[in-house]
């Protein structure tokens, strides 16, 4: 027995036998490890919905089930076409990746419910890479990791285990198509992954992740070349460095199948990278790139690059400007296997932050967005956060490039600028825990990355709609009401934690729970500079000049106070307590009016949450009501520190007259 669930694969027995036809027979002419793994899945569903055992038949035409494989079929590697006629399924694609993403749509829509007769679709994935990469470190730890440790280490050792198995299935299942599998700070014993010491699991858990069509990606310490063989440095240019990387990279393709290549954090939060020896970004990426050209491998860099040493004094320095300074003028100066990795925000993953001016910014460098499913600043999986709808900001923003096709979901998809290699990735949420994400709700997050992924146009609505289905129940009030709580639950927790743009109360270090002056007080420059008349930063072309790094049509917007949108005014500006924002409200009673809903609105979830309790399996029940709890303790916490902070800044009383501390 194992001690995990199946999350959204769990094909929990169905009442409506109206595709129980369909599951008598399966025919295929593939063969091959995708075309099993698609045999093993509608095996283990049809078995686990309907309690049949399915038979495999060499009679094509009398087939419940065909999958079939027609190279003429315009569907490229990973399209599929699903169609009904006559009480048959045909499942087709011009190659098999495409056949197995079309076998668990069908099997995921039956077990959703839906009736599937008379269906006839063909979907093709808007991102050709859509990645996980975990934060997971080779003790066993995560990383940011709020739902138990890692089931890829322990102790110092890769585990290969039954499990990523059925990670492998949950991610393949929405279409995830790579993975990285350790955290990209390396460290403390990880970069020695790339040595003979590991290469057997490594080689292993690629083979699992193959037979699912997802490439399999390795995060490497720059100084590896140092670190492993004592070479006296890792600078790019340095021939003997190049030799290095170019028979280490031999070494690991030829021991490691279905290898995708390496993700890198490089010269950031204390990493080593090219800035140590006078070189750039395009010179450190480059030359890995090289080493891994003659196996089709590729570079992804990251451009989470900044200066983590601000003194609170300088008021020109601006982490947000940072990633766009670096990265800028080096665009077109990647070679063509390098792909730049960016997050949705120039910050760090907070709830609320604007799109990365990279996007659009750069015009002739692959590029991908970097999304965070793992909570670190958005509840950390004890508070519901559902993250879909911020994504879906990011991917519909307009960057005002110049090109007809010109929003983040556009540019990422490659359709903007021409690139092949660009996509969607994703700091996973998944852990040990038996649910795989914590909170069960925190599925949705997970499940919502996949299919956004794969079609950034599905709506936030319709994918969680899909989840609670499939996950929770197929019963449409239940639905209703769950998928009303996760639908508002990203405005609440902004409105209770950091409304308005501003960003980093958290503590430090910790990243949950309120403290004000936690960033205010350390180095990491990340500060939001209250005293007792204002608060906010001045990033316009009169303060660090961030709203700037924005085309026209943004910068405009962004650099004025009256035009900027009001839910990042504190990020753009620095603005008086006393300012009336568009409501008619003041600064500081929006403040006090936000924090008091946000907590209102939490009891008021829970409530909701606690209605369910007869209508969906218990311990889903059970361990999201313990949820919560603590949920409604932080969000309070929260109130009651962040009103009493901004009344003792500003002394200007609540006009409700509520309690502050
Ligand atoms: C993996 O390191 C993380 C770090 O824990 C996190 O607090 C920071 O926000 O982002 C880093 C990154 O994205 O590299």
């Amino acid at each position: 027995m194992c001690n995990w669930e199946q999350a959204w694969l769990a094909y929990e027995p169905i009442e409506n036998q109206k595709n129980r036809k369909f599951f008598e027979s399966v025919y295929t002419d593939q063969n091959g490890e995708l075309v099993k793994s698609a045999l093993q899945e509608i095996e283990t569903a049809s078995e686990k919905l309907f309690n049949i055992q399915i038979i495999k038949t060499d009679d094509r035409e009398k087939a419940g089930i065909r999958l079939e494989i027609d190279p003429t079929l315009d569907l490229g590697m990973e399209g599929y076409e699903i169609t009904e006629e006559n009480d048959r399924i045909h499942i087709r694609a011009a190659r098999v990746n495409g056949l197995l993403y079309g076998t668990f749509r069908f099997l995921l829509m039956v077990s959703a419910g839906k009736d599937i007769t008379g269906i006839s679709l063909q979907e093709n994935p808007q991102n050709p890479i859509r990645m996980l990469n975990q934060w997971d470190n080779i003790d066993g730890s995560i990383e940011r990791g709020y739902a138990g440790n890692s089931f890829f280490y322990e102790n110092g050792k890769v585990c290969v285990t039954k499990r990523i198995t059925d990670y492998a299935r949950l991610l393949c299942s929405v279409g995830i198509n790579a993975i990285s599998i350790n955290n990209v700070n390396v460290r403390d014993g990880a970069e020695w992954l790339i040595t003979e010491k590991h290469y057997n699991e490594l080689e292993q858990i690629s083979g699992i992740f193959g037979k699912y069509g997802i490439s399999m990606y390795l995060c490497i310490d720059f100084a590896a070349p140092m670190t492993l063989d004592g070479l006296p440095c890792a600078d790019p240019l340095n021939e003997e460095v190049r030799n290095w990387w170019e028979k280490k990279c031999g070494e690991i393709f030829s021991r490691i199948p279905n290898m995708g290549g390496f993700l890198v954090k490089a010269d950031s939060e204390g990493r080593p990278g090219p800035f140590a020896y006078g070189r750039n970004h395009a010179d450190g990426a480059n030359m890995l790139a090289r080493a891994v050209k003659p196996y089709g491998g590729t570079i992804i860099w990251r451009c989470f690059v900044y200066n983590c040493q601000q003194d609170w004094r300088d008021r020109r320095t601006d982490r947000a400007c940072a990633g766009y300074d670096n990265f800028m003028p080096l665009d077109g100066k990647f070679d063509d296997n390098v792909i730049l990795q960016i997050k949705n925000g120039p910050i760090d993953f907070q709830v609320r932050e604007p799109v990365h001016p990279l996007f659009g910014g750069l015009q002739h460098t692959n590029q991908m967005l970097e999304v965070q499913i793992a909570q670190e600043y958005t509840g950390q999986q004890i508070d519901v956060c559902y993250l879909v709808p911020m994504w879906k900001e990011v991917l519909n923003f307009s960057t005002g490039c110049g090109k007809p096709q010109d929003t983040v979901a556009d540019i990422v998809s490659g359709r903007t600028f021409g690139q092949q290699k660009c996509g969607m990735a994703a700091v996973a949420n998944t852990g040990k825990d038996a649910n795989w994400t914590g909170h069960d709700l925190a599925g949705a997050n997970l499940y919502g990355f996949g299919r956004l992924a794969w079609n950034p146009q599905i709506s936030a609505e319709e994918i969680v709609q899909e989840w609670i289905s499939l996950q929770i129940s197929r019963d449409s009030d239940v639905k209703k009401m769950i998928s009303d709580i996760l639908l508002r639950s990203r405005e609440v927790y902004e409105k209770y934690t950091a409304p308005l743009g501003i960003g980093f109360m958290v503590n430090p270090a910790y990243h949950y729970g309120p403290n004000p002056e936690g960033y205010e007080y350390s180095k990491w420059g990340t500060y939001h500079r209250a005293d007792h008349l204002a608060v906010g930063v001045d990033r316009s072309e009169k303060g660090t000049g961030y709203s700037e790094q924005y085309f026209e049509k943004n910068a405009a917007l962004y650099r004025d106070t009256e035009s900027c949108p009001e839910n990042l005014l504190l990020f753009f500006h620095r603005v008086p307590y006393t300012y009336r924002l568009r409501s008619g409200k003041t600064l500081i009673q929006h403040i006090y009016d936000s924090h008091f809903e946000g907590y209102a609105d939490v009891q008021k979830m829970q409530r909701d949450w606690n209605c369910l309790e007869d209508k969906i399996p218990q311990h889903i029940f059970q361990r999201v009501k313990e949820r919560f709890m603590r949920q409604a303790e932080n969000s309070r916490e929260w109130c009651d520190v962040i009103n009493s902070f901004f009344y003792r800044k500003s002394m200007i009383p609540d006009e409700m007259g509520r309690e502050i501390f």
